[in-house]
């Protein structure tokens, strides 16, 4: 049916036995294809244990998940565990074979009843990988970067409609891992697969999803686009997940000219700017963090601590008095 969600977990719930009880609690999530959806939360909040439910290597308790209007069954019921129509990545690549080369780990998953497609179609998984130069070298010869890139061509030789990666890039170092990324949006874009992710990384998913689906204790509390999600969380918890970002007292806040009864004030750091004026300089820079491109200066005031970014190298030394102002805030 042309209007049927394409995967969707509905009222789901799975919670582990055990002194915590923990697992995800609940869920209801509509995913949309062609685009790259990222389950954003701290360590332990259910990010792994709902990619395994979305992909049916866990059955749920409660709920249930569908995919094209069809039940994904889970391990008891099938048996080679995991949706035909889904493959999965983990940060491990464990399921390379590492004796053989990176061209054979692709075309021995192609039937040979059609020589010229395995050969095409390897040539093509390898290509969109960027490994087809390295298509002789043995597996174990591999950086933990480029094996992950294989696991994800083999992930996709087959042509499944979504792809599930859990922390894929953590084994990857920065430089490779940005090409990494870049690579799989290209696939995204190019192929209209569909990508679901975990992750860790802030400015990963920032940069990589299109929509992010944030997860605490085991429930959604909110999702939607990065953008959206960045400059307006409805929550503290979402917040905190995406920036490094100052969080004030009310008390600390009226410091910068923020009234308000609310809790807590949260400030990115590149909502605060550094002003001339002919009031008293009340905040001083009390150290400076050196980030390559800019300046990272921590400015206090009274036991009020904020960190801001600055391009002007060199300009505000440690020790110097300052006024600032802050162009935006949030408060929870
Ligand atoms: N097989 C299991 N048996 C018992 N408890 C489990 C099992 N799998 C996960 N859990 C528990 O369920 C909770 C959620 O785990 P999950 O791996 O989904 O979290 P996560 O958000 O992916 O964490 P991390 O970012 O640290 O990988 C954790 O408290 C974990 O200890």
């Amino acid at each position: 049916m042309a209007d049927q969600p394409f995967l969707q977990a509905k009222a789901v719930s799975k919670i582990f036995a055990g002194k915590y009880a923990a697992g995800v609690r609940n869920v209801s999530i509509d995913i949309k294809p062609g685009i790259i959806t990222a389950i954003i939360g701290e360590s332990g909040s259910g990010k792994s244990t709902l990619l395994r439910l979305l992909y049916g290597l866990l059955s749920p308790q409660e709920g249930r998940v569908r995919f094209k209007g069809e039940i994904v069954w889970g391990p008891e019921e099938k048996l080679i565990p995991g949706h035909d129509s889904m493959k999965m990545v983990t940060q491990h690549a464990d399921d390379l074979n590492l004796f053989a080369n990176v061209w054979d780990n692709i075309a021995t998953l192609l039937p040979n009843t059609n020589i010229k497609y395995k050969k095409e179609r390897t040539e093509e998984v390898l290509t969109q990988l960027n490994m087809l130069h390295m298509a002789d070298k043995k597996i174990a010869m591999l950086s933990g970067g480029e094996k992950q890139r294989v696991a994800i061509a083999r992930a996709l030789t087959l042509k499944p409609e979504v792809l599930l990666l859990d922390e894929p890039f953590n084994q990857v170092d920065t430089s490779f891992r940005e090409g990494l990324q870049n690579d799989i949006r290209k696939i995204v874009h190019d192929t209209g697969i569909t990508v679901i992710m975990v992750s860790h990384d802030p400015a990963e998913v920032l940069s990589m999803a299109d929509e992010l689906v944030v997860i605490r204790n085991g429930e959604i509390i909110e999702h939607g686009a990065p953008l959206d999600l960045y400059n307006h969380p409805q929550n503290f918890y979402t917040a905190k997940l995406l920036t490094n970002c100052n969080v004030l007292n009310n008390q600390q806040a009226k410091l910068l000219g923020i009234e308000t009864e609310k809790e807590k004030v949260v400030i990115y750091p590149e909502w605060i700017g550094i002003v001339q004026s002919f009031m008293p300089k009340k905040w001083t820079v009390s150290s400076i963090l050196f980030k390559g491109p800019f300046e990272e200066l921590i400015l206090t005031h009274d036991d009020a601590r904020i960190k801001m970014f600055n391009l002007e190298m060199g300009k505000y030394p440690v020790g110097k008095h300052v006024n600032v102002k802050v162009s935006k805030h949030l408060e929870f």
